[in-house]
């Protein structure tokens, strides 16, 4: 017996394969045999990622490793060297020149993505093909812990259908005229008291952070009926941090990283940013559970509050209806918390940034606000039905939006092999901006299952080929020509301009979203969800569009109608409001402003 152990033991460690005898293997042996390997992996894979595959016609990431493909870019992401938003742009400008897709391949996110930074592209991923596009493991992985697979942002399918349909219900306009109206006035009154205050006081307000405060509280209220006392009346106690926000900025930007640096998931459990994560996420989810918890014990006693107007209910008592666990709420109201507070916060810090630049669309709003709420002591808050009166207005915050999205960037995962065919579908005329370029058409995309689609609405905003010149390009050209090009124009239309020219695109013009009707009157100038795409598109168009437009309207009307808000211009100069990379696109060098209160 121990004879036939022995036997067949050696007979196991020589039974590789080509009669190698391992007990003669040295530890040189084996580094040739790897150095062997690899080098067979790059000569099959000199310029991608081993386990991707190229795409004819659709150029890719320079700056390329054999094996590896572009890891480079995700690393450079990674340590901050450059920001994956303004990279994702340079690289459209110079790899997708002329509007056009481009790829990359590392070992993440499938091994390929593909940007597809068209609205004929996105229309087939967010609707013609939907259902073949979901958020999928890259999500769970990336936002899981803190967002939970079951919310609504990370979600897909049945789970994400059921949060939809609940959900949408708050969102109906006979709500709008009473629940989320008057909370929102509540809220508008203690911002006027709050800025008059400061006025008195002649105190700066950080004013990307009163409009996270603003937000928090509104959307807390309405959503959940809970008092977060976020938003004081006194200048003063604004000093005192909101944590729940401090803490959901940190995750935010740490899930963000999750989905570029591949090694996350093993570098995190031993790591202080890691350890910091865990913390974070768990005072998190107490803030949520807090709310939950209350509620819960007002339901045992028999005093829910969750009324939203007449007979309505808030979106807590719609989701605690179904018999949900308390751990089954924690996901609802994370992330409806955070789909309420930071995207229309964001919208407004960018808004009044580009307010600070062009202060003639100030006075244009205000005039027009004076002329549809009133004025001075006539001043009346702004209601849902005002929103169709204040076209200017709500043309500044789209044009805002449309420069700086709330949420910069996203991401699908293909389930199946599929080919994207922009032509293959049913386009209309509101898919292109007036005065567009013409584009060559645009070529058929290879999608293999598993792989990842990408559009940066960010880089959209800025190109050209998508929002057009605006004007003929004969005026846009400088008197000057120089013989240095921008990418952009250089690449559409062969005409040469001064190297940092920017195009129209990149101007901050409302007038876009302003249509000229025929009667005399003005209206919102509607463009496809595809093409104005900050809030998304498709079956998973954001539920939020008509609340957070009444409700940054109503903020602008509230500030600009009744101050002058005073921008600090030697800090505004020196130090411009920038961003960080991150899910959404918080103002990372936060401006100060002094307000002014009017008399008119
Ligand atoms: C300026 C403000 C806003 C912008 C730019 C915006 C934009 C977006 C975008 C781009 C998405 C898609 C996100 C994704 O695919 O991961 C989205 C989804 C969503 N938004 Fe908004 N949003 C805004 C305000 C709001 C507000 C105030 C709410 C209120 C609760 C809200 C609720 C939602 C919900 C529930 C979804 C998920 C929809 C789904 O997946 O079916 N949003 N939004």
């Amino acid at each position: 017996m121990a004879s036939f152990l022995k036997t067949s033991s050696s007979s196991s460690s020589s039974s590789l394969p080509f009669g190698i005898d391992l007990s003669q293997v040295t530890p040189l042996h084996a580094l040739f045999a790897a150095l062997a390997v690899v080098a067979a992996m790059a000569i099959i894979a000199p310029d991608r990622y081993i386990f991707s595959s190229h795409r004819d016609g659709i150029p890719e990431l320079p700056e390329v490793w054999p094996i590896l493909g572009n890891l480079k870019f995700l690393l450079d992401v990674k340590s901050k060297r450059i920001t994956l938003l303004n990279a994702a742009l340079k690289y459209q400008r110079q790899v997708g020149k002329g509007g056009m897709p481009w790829g990359a391949t590392f070992p993440a996110l499938g091994g390929r993505i593909t940007m597809i930074n068209r609205p004929e592209y996105i229309r087939w991923v967010q609707k013609t093909n939907f259902e073949n596009y979901i958020k999928g493991a890259d999500f769970s992985r990336a936002m899981g812990d803190v967002m939970s697979t079951h919310g609504i942002f990370v979600a897909d399918g049945e789970i994400w259908k059921k949060q939809r349909k609940m959900a949408s219900h708050i969102f109906s306009v006979g709500n709008f005229r009473t629940h989320v109206q008057s909370t929102i006035q509540r809220d508008l009154a203690t911002l006027n008291s709050l800025a008059r205050d400061a006025s008195s006081k002649n105190t700066q307000v950080n004013l990307p952070d009163l409009f996270f405060r603003f937000t928090l509280s509104s959307f807390s209220l309405m959503a959940f009926s809970a008092e977060i006392g976020c938003l004081p009346p006194a200048v003063e106690e604004l000093s005192k941090a909101v944590k729940f926000a401090d803490d959901f900025d940190y995750a935010q930007r740490v899930m963000d990283e999750r989905f570029t640096d591949p090694f996350s998931t093993f570098t995190e459990p031993f790591s202080a940013q890691g350890r910091k994560m865990r913390k974070t996420i768990k005072d998190l989810h107490s803030f949520c559970y807090k709310i939950i918890d209350l509620r819960m014990e007002a339901n045992s006693r028999g005093d829910a509050q969750g009324a939203s107007g007449k007979g309505g209910k808030d979106l807590l008592a719609l989701f605690m209806e179904q018999n949900l666990s308390r751990e089954d709420l924690l996901p609802v109201v994370l992330n409806f918390l955070i789909a309420g507070r930071d995207t229309t916060a964001q919208a407004l810090s960018w808004l009044f940034w580009e307010f600070y630049k062009k202060p003639e669309c100030v006075e244009r709003c205000r005039q027009e606000i004076h002329e549809k709420l009133g004025s001075g002591a006539g001043y009346r808050h702004m209601t849902y039905d005002d929103l169709g009166t204040l076209v200017y207005t709500q043309a500044c915050l789209y044009e805002a939006l449309r420069l700086h999205p709330s949420v910069p960037k996203n991401l699908k995962k293909a389930v199946k092999d599929d080919v994207i065919r922009p032509y293959a579908q049913p386009l209309d005329g509101s898919e292109k901006a007036p005065n567009a370029i013409e584009s060559a058409k645009l070529p058929d995309l290879v999608i293999k299952a598993g792989e990842s689609v990408l559009w940066s609405d960010y880089a959209m905003g800025r190109m050209p080929e998508v929002w057009g010149p605006d004007r003929p390009l004969e005026q846009a050209l400088p008197s000057r020509p120089d013989s240095t090009l921008t990418d952009t124009f250089a690449s559409i239309s062969s005409i040469r301009l001064p190297r940092g020219t920017r195009t129209d695109c990149e101007e901050f013009k409302p007038e876009r979203f302003i249509e000229n009707n025929d009667d005399g009157s003005q209206s919102i100038k509607t463009y496809s969800q595809y093409l104005f795409h900050a809030f998304n598109a498709g079956p998973r168009l954001c539920l939020g569009q008509t609340l957070a437009t009444y409700e940054g309207c109503a903020v602008v009307a509230e500030l600009v109608g009744n101050f002058n808000v005073k921008f600090d211009e030697q800090a505004m100069r020196n130090d411009p409001p920038t961003f960080d990379d991150s899910l959404t696109l918080p103002v990372r060098n936060q401006y100060k402003v002094r307000f002014e209160a009017r008399d008119d």
